[in-house]
C-alpha cells in the first residue's frame, strides 16, 4: 500500500498540463450541440417550428404528427453531428442523472438497415428503471416508470448520444424525479407572481424564476485519490492529520490558477459552451485545491438541468486530465467545504427583475413587495428550508468555514434594514398624501442609490440578499438544485397568494387605495417576519442562544432536519399548490432518510476497514521496527539499555495504546451498526446511525491521525493531506 502511495505521488508529480486547443470564439461554440432555435429553424418545417415554440412558451400540447415531425428533424440534426444513439435524460432521486442509450439504427425487412426515431420515442419512454429509488411508490411487480419529454429544456448532444431532457413519473403518475415538482412549482409561482406584479404593471403577463448557481469543488490527482479508499467510496477523507499548512495564509483564494487545473477548466468550459451551459466565472476557492465555476443565470428549469449535466461533464473531462473531482461538501476536515450557492430571482416577460429596484417609486414599491414577501415566506418556512438542504454530507459543512450554520436566517444588509425600519412606521390605515410623498421620496425613492453602495456581505448567512437576488448559500455542493428551488418557489407562491388576498380585501372592504393597502400589508409583514432577519456572525454561541429565544429551529443533523418535509404544514403547502401530493412527499422523505443511513453505513464500513486493515497493520510494522531497535540497543548496552531506548519504548507504548483504542472502538461501532441495521423503521434507523454509529468516527479518526504522526512516513499507506491538497 505504501508502495502504491509513493508510485501515485511519482505519477502525479510527473504530470504535465494537458494541451487545449482554443481556436474558436466561445460565442461561436456556444450551443453548437444543442437543438436550439437556430437548429430547429433549420431542421423543422415552419409550422412545426412555430408549434414547438408555442409549446415551449405556453405549454400547449403536442399532437402525434407534430411529434413525428419534430423527432425526424431532431434525429437528422443529431446524426449530422455524429450521433448514433438517443436517450431520455432525467434526474431520478439518486442525485445523479440517468440515461439509457438506444441506437437510431434499426433493421428493415430485406436485410437492410436505417436510422429511425419517431414521435412516440421522443415523447415517452418506459425505461427499465426498477432499481431507481421510488420510496415505496412502485411495487416491485409494477415497476414501470415513464419518462416524458420536457420541451422547455432543449435536447443536446453529449458525445455521440442525443440527450432528451425528460421528467420521470411512476405508472400511477407520481413524480419520481426532481424535475416534475420543480416544473409544477415554476408554473404555480408564475401565476401568483404575475397576479401581484400586475398591481404595478398591467403589461406583465409572465414571471420567470431564474437561478444562477455557483459550483464549488475540489480537484485531486486521480492517482493520489485512488490510494484513498475513503475518497473513492465515500467521497470524503475519513482519516488524515491536518497538514502543517492549510488555508491560513489565504494564499490560494483568487491566486493564480495552477496550470494543470487551468487547462482542465478551459477544456471543461469548451464542453460547456458546446452544450449551451453559459459558464462565465472560474477561480480558486479558499481551501487549497478548491475551485469554483459559475454560469450566467438562466430560467430555473434550464439552470437545474445545466448544473446536473455540468457535474457529469466535470467528471468526464477530469478523466482526461487525470483529476478526480470531489463534489462532497466536506472532503477534508479543517479547511473550507464546498457549497452550491443558489442565486434566485424573478424576471418578468417585460424584461424586469422583480428583486431589483428601479428608477421610479412604483418600481421600488414593486421591489419591496417581492422582497418583503420573500423574507416572510422564508421566515414562515425556515424549517422546510433547513430540511431541503439537509444531507449526510452537508451536515459536515454547516456552521464553519464560510458555510452557513444550521439556523436559518436572512441577511439584507444595514441599508435595507433601515428601509424596512422606516416602513414599519407607516400609519395604520389610509396614508396621508404628505406621508405618501415623504415615503416615496425619502424611503422608497432612495433604494437604488442605497443599493449602489451597499457593500455588505455576510458569508455566514444561509439566505443573503445581494442587491438584485437572494443567495441561498446553505445548499451543498453535491445537491441537485431542484429541491431547494422547488421549496423556495412554493413558499413564495403561497406567500404571494396570501398577499394578494390581503391587499384586495383592504381595497374592497376598507376602500383603501392600492398603494395604501400595499404599504399596510407590507408593514405587518415586516413586523411579523422580523425574527428571521439577522445581520451578525452566524457562528457564535450568542446567535444560537438568540435564535432559540426567537423561536427559530436549530437542527444540526439530517434526521432531525428532514422531519419538516413530512409535517402537516409541508403536506398542505405542496398539496394546495399541486406541486406534490402526500404520497410523493412521503416517498421522497423515505428515500432521503434511507439515503442518510446508507451514507453513514458506507462511511462506517470504510472507516472500519481502513482502521483495521490499513492503519493497525502499518502501526504494528513500525512498532516491530522499534522493537528490533530496542533489542539491538539492549544487546549493545546491556542492563543500561533503557537510557538509550527510552524514546523508542515510549513510542512503542503509544502505538499499543492507539491500536487498543482503535480496535475497541471499531468493535463497538460494528456492534452499533448491527443494531441499527436490524431496525425496520427508516427514521429510527437514521437516528441510530446518527447518534449511535457516527460518534465513533471522530474517535477512531483521532487515534488513526495520532498514529500518522508517530509512524515512519516511508511506510504510511494513505496519501497524506499535504499531498492531496498541495499537489498541483
Ligand atoms: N467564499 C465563499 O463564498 C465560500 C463559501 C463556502 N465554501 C461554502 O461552503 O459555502
Amino acid at each position: 500500500m505504501a508502495i502504491l502511495r509513493f508510485n501515485a505521488l511519482k505519477e502525479s508529480l510527473d504530470r504535465t498540463p494537458v494541451k487545449i486547443q482554443e481556436d474558436e470564439r466561445r460565442s461561436d461554440l456556444f450551443g453548437r450541440n444543442v437543438f436550439n432555435q437556430k437548429a430547429m429553424r433549420q431542421y423543422l418545417t415552419k409550422d412545426s417550428f412555430e408549434s414547438l415554440k408555442s409549446t415551449i412558451e405556453n405549454g400547449t400540447k403536442i399532437d402525434r404528427s407534430l411529434a413525428d415531425n419534430i423527432s425526424t428533424g431532431m434525429k437528422e440534426w443529431a446524426i449530422s453531428k455524429g450521433a448514433t444513439h438517443y436517450t431520455h435524460w432525467f434526474q431520478p432521486l439518486t442525485g445523479s442523472t440517468a440515461e439509457k442509450h438506444d441506437a437510431f439504427f434499426e433493421t428493415i425487412d430485406d436485410g437492410d438497415a436505417m436510422e429511425k426515431f419517431n414521435g412516440s420515442q421522443l415523447v415517452q419512454q418506459e425505461p427499465d428503471a426498477s432499481s431507481l429509488p421510488h420510496g415505496g411508490i412502485r411495487n416491485t411487480f409494477e415497476a414501470r416508470g415513464y419518462t416524458a419529454w420536457d420541451p422547455s429544456s432543449p435536447a443536446f448532444l453529449w458525445g455521440s448520444t442525443l440527450c432528451i431532457p425528460t421528467i420521470f413519473v411512476s405508472y400511477t403518475g407520481e413524480a419520481l424525479d426532481y424535475k416534475t415538482p420543480l416544473l409544477r412549482s415554476i408554473s404555480a409561482l408564475d401565476k401568483a407572481a404575475t397576479d401581484v406584479a400586475k398591481y404595478f404593471d398591467k403589461k406583465i403577463n409572465k414571471v420567470i424564476t431564474t437561478l444562477g448557481w455557483e459550483q464549488e469543488y475540489f480537484l485531486v490527482d486521480s492517482a493520489l485519490a485512488s490510494t484513498r479508499p475513503d475518497l473513492m467510496m465515500s467521497g470524503r477523507t475519513l482519516i488524515g492529520h491536518s497538514p502543517a499548512k492549510g488555508q491560513q495564509l489565504d494564499d490560494h483564494y483568487f491566486g493564480s490558477i495552477p496550470s494543470r487545473v487551468l487547462n482542465y477548466m478551459r477544456d471543461l468550459e469548451k464542453e460547456c459552451m458546446l452544450l449551451g451551459i453559459p459558464v462565465k466565472t472560474r477561480h480558486n476557492e479558499v481551501a487549497p485545491n478548491q475551485f469554483e465555476l459559475a454560469p450566467i443565470f438562466e430560467e430555473v428549469n434550464l439552470a437545474v438541468d445545466h448544473n446536473s449535466l455540468l457535474m457529469d461533464v466535470m467528471d468526464k473531462v477530469a478523466e482526461r486530465h487525470h483529476f478526480k473531482v470531489l463534489f462532497h461538501e466536506k472532503p477534508f476536515q479543517g479547511v473550507n467545504g464546498s457549497g452550491k450557492h443558489n442565486n434566485w430571482s424573478l424576471a418578468t416577460d417585460t424584461g424586469s427583475n422583480l428583486l431589483s429596484p428601479g428608477k421610479t417609486p412604483m418600481k421600488n414599491m414593486r421591489f419591496l413587495t417581492f422582497f418583503i414577501n420573500t423574507i416572510k415566506a422564508f421566515y414562515e418556512n425556515e424549517e422546510l428550508i433547513r430540511a431541503t438542504i439537509a444531507s449526510a454530507s452537508n451536515d459536515h459543512r454547516l456552521g464553519a468555514n464560510e458555510a452557513p450554520p444550521a439556523v436559518m436566517s436572512v441577511f439584507i444588509g444595514s441599508q435595507l434594514t433601515k428601509v424596512l425600519d422606516e416602513l414599519e412606521k407607516v400609519t395604520d390605515g389610509k396614508l396621508s398624501p404628505q406621508e405618501k410623498t415623504e415615503l416615496k421620496l425619502n424611503v422608497v425613492g432612495k433604494i437604488p442609490e442605497i443599493l449602489m453602495d451597499n457593500t455588505d456581505r455576510n458569508r455566514t448567512s444561509p439566505f443573503a440578499f445581494t442587491g438584485n437576488k437572494f443567495e441561498l448559500r446553505a445548499v451543498g455542493s453535491t445537491a441537485n438544485c431542484a429541491d431547494p428551488m422547488t421549496v423556495l418557489n412554493a413558499i413564495v407562491t403561497k406567500q404571494l397568494k396570501e398577499f394578494k388576498v390581503e391587499v384586495d380585501d383592504l381595497i374592497s372592504d376598507k376602500k383603501m387605495k392600492k398603494d395604501d393597502a400595499i404599504f399596510n400589508v407590507l408593514r405587518e409583514y415586516i413586523k411579523a417576519s422580523k425574527k428571521i432577519r439577522f445581520e451578525g456572525d452566524g457562528y457564535g454561541e450568542a446567535w444560537e442562544k438568540e435564535a432559540k429565544k426567537r423561536g427559530l429551529s436549530n437542527y444540526r443533523t439530517t434526521p432531525e432536519a428532514l422531519k419538516a418535509k413530512i409535517s402537516k404544514k409541508a403536506i398542505d403547502l405542496f398539496g394546495e399548490l399541486n406541486i406534490m401530493n402526500e404520497t410523493e412527499i412521503k416517498a421522497r422523505y423515505e428515500i432521503e432518510i434511507e439515503d442518510y443511513s446508507k451514507h453513514i453505513q458506507i462511511e462506517g464500513r470504510v472507516l472500519g476497514d481502513i482502521a483495521r486493515n490499513h492503519i493497525i497493520p502499518t502501526a504494528i510494522k513500525y512498532q516491530n521496527i522499534l522493537i528490533e531497535n530496542v533489542k539491538g540497543l539492549k544487546e549493545i548496552y546491556g542492563p543500561n539499555f533503557k537510557d538509550q531506548a527510552k524514546q523508542q519504548m515510549s513510542i512503542i507504548e503509544s502505538i499499543s495504546d492507539h491500536i487498543e483504542k482503535i480496535n475497541e472502538e471499531v468493535d463497538q461501532m460494528i456492534a452499533e451498526r448491527k443494531k441499527a441495521n436490524a431496525m425496520e423503521d427508516p427514521t429510527e434507523k437514521a437516528y441510530a446511525y446518527c447518534n449511535q454509529v457516527k460518534p465513533f468516527f471522530d474517535d477512531i479518526r483521532y487515534h488513526c491521525d495520532k498514529l500518522e504522526l508517530l509512524v515512519d512516513n516511508e511506510i504510511w499507506p494513505m496519501t497524506k493531506y499535504r499531498e492531496l491538497l498541495f499537489t498541483k
